[in-house]
């Protein structure tokens, strides 16, 4: 018996530490979690260092990982990936970058680097797009939304370098810092005065749109400020199916991860209704799953909700947000001639409001596994399973042996 698909979940920061909230346990083993479990006893289990011990990844370097594509030698930059998922085509002579829709209050510090989570921010986009003229500088830009508080920009232009820093702080209560280069190269000195002069009249048409206008009439903080990060050109990425014989799709409201996918050749299947936070239809999100492993040999679902519940640091939150989603995988236990495959990308530890280098749990169930002896999906019960601790790439070759894809390595 040997399965022909594979269903590659991703549970997107899943993973954590002792959280004081929850009695010392994680959100995760505090979480009532019968689907995962039985998947976990009929599964093989292990921890997984999504790049390498000690190392706290990216979504952005962990995903490369987990699809079989080493960041250290893919990885440029999240800005141009970001891009991609929010539908800008990147092209020779591009420049991405993620972008926040932040706070900042009248002495100019930030305060919410996420501006109170907001979501639709479509109106704010278009705004900037007719408002901003970066022509003097001999630059064009896009600029389009993507889930909740997050965008992305990309630059066009001659002569735009990509090693610029960012103007992001990463913590609240400071001033955004200024754009500089990285370098003395000329094409990095005009990216980052095309940001800054970007990042100062996109400021301006902010101040005084009326979707802000109304989030500050309700007691909201407004989206004042772009945030903006993780600037890269356009890596070059070998097929996947290429790669492995696989056709595949993505499905992900977090632009990131479709941008991801899109790169690699699989295909974005939109969700209606998916928000990639703790909101999300979760139903249609399986169901699509569902349907388009029919289609295709290759299915990667990432699910956010608890990632940001993690970067918010609320375990409880978080916790019954672990609960949701197992109820809505309940539908993937009955999936004939199919391996799936559950992990965390990252830790997003409450405690720390950020990723960590923790392992995460990983479980592998289809026909023809060698089941261990662990039924319980959670960071310490993996630990004793057969996988044992193994790295983000050796998750794809451990599957294609799975499914009889991989080739002999000798004669
Ligand atoms: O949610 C995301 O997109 C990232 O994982 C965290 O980014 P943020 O801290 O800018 O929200
Ligand atoms: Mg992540």
């Amino acid at each position: 018996m040997i399965a022909h698909r594979v269903l590659f979940l991703v549970l997107d920061g899943i993973s954590d530490r002792p959280c004081e909230a929850l009695d010392g346990l994680t959100p995760l083993a505090a979480a009532r979690t019968p689907v995962l479990d039985r998947i976990a006893g009929e599964g093989v289990c292990g921890i997984m260092d999504s790049i390498a011990p000690g190392i706290r990844p990216g979504s952005d370097t962990s995903h490369l990982a987990l699809l079989g594509y080493p960041p250290q030698e893919y990885y440029t930059g999240r800005g141009p990936l970001e891009a991609e998922g929010t539908g800008i085509h990147m092209t020779a002579g591009m420049i991405g970058f993620r972008c926040n829709f932040a706070t900042v209050d009248a002495d100019g510090l930030v305060t919410d680097r996420r501006a109170g989570r907001i979501s639709g921010t479509g109106p704010l986009s278009e705004a900037i797009r007719d408002g901003v003229d970066l022509s003097p500088l001999g630059v064009g830009f896009r600029l389009e939304s993507g889930a909740g508080h997050r965008a992305a920009l990309a630059l066009v232009g001659e002569g735009l370098g990509d090693k610029v820093s960012s103007n992001d702080p990463k913590k609240e209560g400071v001033r955004p810092l200024t754009i500089r280069p990285c370098t003395d190269d000329p094409a990095d000195r005009a990216t980052a005065d095309a940001c800054n002069e970007f990042i100062r009249q996109s400021a301006r048409v902010l101040f005084d749109h009326p979707m802000n206008v109304r989030r500050m009439e309700e007691g909201l903080p407004p989206a004042n400020l772009l945030l903006i990060r993780g600037a890269g050109k356009m890596g070059a990425f070998p097929q996947f199916s290429e790669r492995y014989g696989l056709s595949g799709s993505v499905i992900s409201a977090a632009t990131l991860i479709s941008g991801i996918g899109k790169v690699v050749g699989l295909e974005h299947i939109p969700v209606p209704g998916t928000t990639g936070s703790v909101d999300s239809d979760l139903d249609a999100k399986v169901k699509t799953a569902i349907r388009e492993l029919d289609k295709k040999e290759f299915v990667l679902m990432n699910i956010k909700g608890a990632d940001e519940a993690g970067h918010d640091g609320k375990g409880v939150q978080k916790r019954d947000f672990i609960e949701v989603i197992d109820a809505a995988l309940e539908p993937l236990l009955d999936l004939p001639d199919t391996l799936i495959v559950v992990c965390a990308d990252h830790s997003t530890p409450c405690s720390i409001k950020d990723h960590s280098a923790d392992p995460v749990p990983v479980v592998i169930r289809g026909p023809g596994v060698r089941t261990d002896r662990t039924a319980r999906f959670d960071e310490i019960s993996c630990a004793e399973g057969g996988l044992h601790r193994i790295r983000g790439c050796d998750l794809m070759p451990i599957a294609l042996d799975l499914i009889n894809k991989s080739h002999k390595y000798g004669a």
